[in-house]
């Protein structure tokens, strides 16, 4: 359906047109009229598949960019997505004059107060920051009129769900209230009963969790040779951009300096690098600047990078909802993505399980051998050949050649030349430190709650760090 037909007035139409888009989304065509229609909504779609822009343009609408007092808020899990979210409704807002503006920890407090004063319409914020600001009253609740939740049950996992009541008891009950949810686990359901009104939802379910344009695959990898393994795929694969995914901090820092070693342009992102750091690596790898994201899960939720063309699980992931939004930072709006998940030898069982759970197809494939990739680099360097000479970006050298051919076979000579264009190899100074794995649920005593609270917290990972990485997460998203 486009969007025409979805009877947006003329300024949204404008405002999707310059974006790009030509037709509306499943989960943007269900659920622009309920939103515009003044009902709360529980969304839930697959990844990549326009929801920013579903509670975005129903916002847009019904602000009054004349008015100077905040008029939605929009709650996001981490800073990245604030800042993200911020500029799509920005960009969506810009034919209306509606501003909004991004308020999120770690930044400075006295410019985003200065940015508070040009009296935006909307603000996207993660809930310790949105809490402080109202503490000083840089921003006042009394007039809100909407708040989204995005991401709802990941700020639920973070421990964010008692600020987010205090947030809403604080929020005008003549309010629109949109929530975004890959998954409604028991306590997010009550908060949608007391703080929602007759909530409808609306859902874009298809069989499978993840999108039918990502390719899965899976690789049985004993720990110590992922390394190894993850620098085979690579070389096999050459992605334009990809996202690597490890369990933890340490992990993401060691695997990124491993990778840089070897000559791969990665960089790597996590709770525990300053602000100035993570907004730094990402909009490189947004430039493309950097090749290899390498992240915890802190980039897993929301991220929108167009041109990722390969999502690679170094470290499975705990839970097969994880594994659904970090696939899902390839295969956005109708491209086509791969997805790798590593997993150890004990870690099969719980790889069947992310199988069963997500219900899409992954196949089982071996890791490349030596020779394979040895082969794809070559591949890849006659190519570069083929195109300097495409390119015309040998002429000039002839003479020179011309003096090498008396000296050399021609062979010799273009094998010289592939040698110099094939990237080279270093092995890295230094071994990865090991990480337990995660043995599937039917194997592991019953852990219950506590169990997974820790694994999805313990970002740094070694039980007596618990405490102080608690703090930090809480920090960090702020
Ligand atoms: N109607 C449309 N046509 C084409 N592209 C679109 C359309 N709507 C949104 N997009 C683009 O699709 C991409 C994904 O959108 P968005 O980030 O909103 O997805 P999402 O559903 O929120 O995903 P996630 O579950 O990962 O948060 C963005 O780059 C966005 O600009
Ligand atoms: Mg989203």
């Amino acid at each position: 359906m486009t969007f025409e037909e979805l009877d947006l007035p003329p300024y949204l139409l404008k405002s999707v047109q310059q974006m790009g888009f030509t037709e509306a989304t499943s989960i943007q065509e269900k659920i622009l009229p309920v939103a515009r229609g003044g009902s709360d909504v529980i969304g839930q779609a697959q990844t990549g598949t326009g929801k920013t822009a579903a509670f975005a343009l129903p916002i847009i609408e019904k602000v009054d960019p004349e008015d100077p007092n905040v008029q939605a808020l929009i709650l996001t899990p981490t800073r990245e997505l604030a800042v993200q979210v911020c500029e799509e409704v920005n960009s969506l807002g810009r034919t209306k004059k509606v501003k909004a503006v991004a308020v999120y920890g770690g930044a400075d407090m006295g410019r985003q107060i200065r940015e508070l004063k040009a009296r935006p319409s909307i603000i996207v914020a993660t809930p310790g920051r949105y809490m402080d600001h109202t503490r000083r009253r840089t921003i006042r609740p009394q007039s809100i009129r909407t708040v989204v939740l995005d991401e709802a049950d990941e700020m639920l996992s973070m421990g964010f769900i008692e600020d987010i009541e205090e947030i809403l008891e604080k929020i005008p009950e003549e309010r629109q209230t949109l929530l975004f949810s890959a998954t409604m686990p028991n306590r997010l359901k009550k908060v949608a009963d007391r703080f929602m009104t007759e909530p409808e939802t609306v859902s874009v379910k298809t069989k499978a969790m993840t999108v039918s344009n990502i390719e899965q695959f899976a690789l049985k990898v004993p720990e110590k040779q992922k390394l190894s393994a993850l620098s085979r795929v690579l070389d096999f694969e050459d992605p334009d951009l990809a996202i690597i995914f490890g369990r933890t901090k340490r992990r993401v820092d060691e695997l990124s300096e491993a990778l840089e070693q070897q000559g791969y342009e990665a960089a790597g992102i996590h709770g525990d690098m300053k602000q100035a750091q993570r907004t730094n690596v990402l909009r490189r790898f947004k430039q493309g600047a950097v090749k290899y994201l390498v992240a915890t899960d802190v980039a897993a939720r929301g991220i929108d990078v167009s041109g990722v063309t390969h999502v690679f699980n170094f470290d499975i992931p705990q839970e097969s909802d994880s594994y659904v939004h970090r696939i899902g930072r390839t295969g956005r709006a109708g491209h086509s993505g791969k997805a790798f998940t590593f997993a150890a030898p004990v870690e099969m069982d719980h790889m069947a399980m992310i199988e069963k759970a997500t219900k899409g197809s992954i196949k089982h494939i071996d890791v490349p051998s030596d020779h394979e990739a040895e082969i794809a680099r070559q591949e890849r360097a006659a190519q570069e050949l083929t195109q300097i000479i495409e390119k015309g970006e040998h002429t000039g050298l002839e003479p020179m050649a011309e003096k090498l051919l008396q000296e050399h076979e021609p062979v010799t000579v273009v094998a010289a030349a592939l040698s110099m264009l094939q990237k080279d190899k270093k092995e890295p100074a230094k071994k990865l430190t090991g990480e337990r794995p995660i043995v599937s649920k039917q194997k592991r005593k019953p852990a219950g709650k506590q169990g997974r609270f820790q694994q999805r917290r313990g970002g740094g990972g070694r039980q007596k760090n618990q405490g102080r990485n608690r703090g930090n997460q809480r920090q960090r998203s702020g």
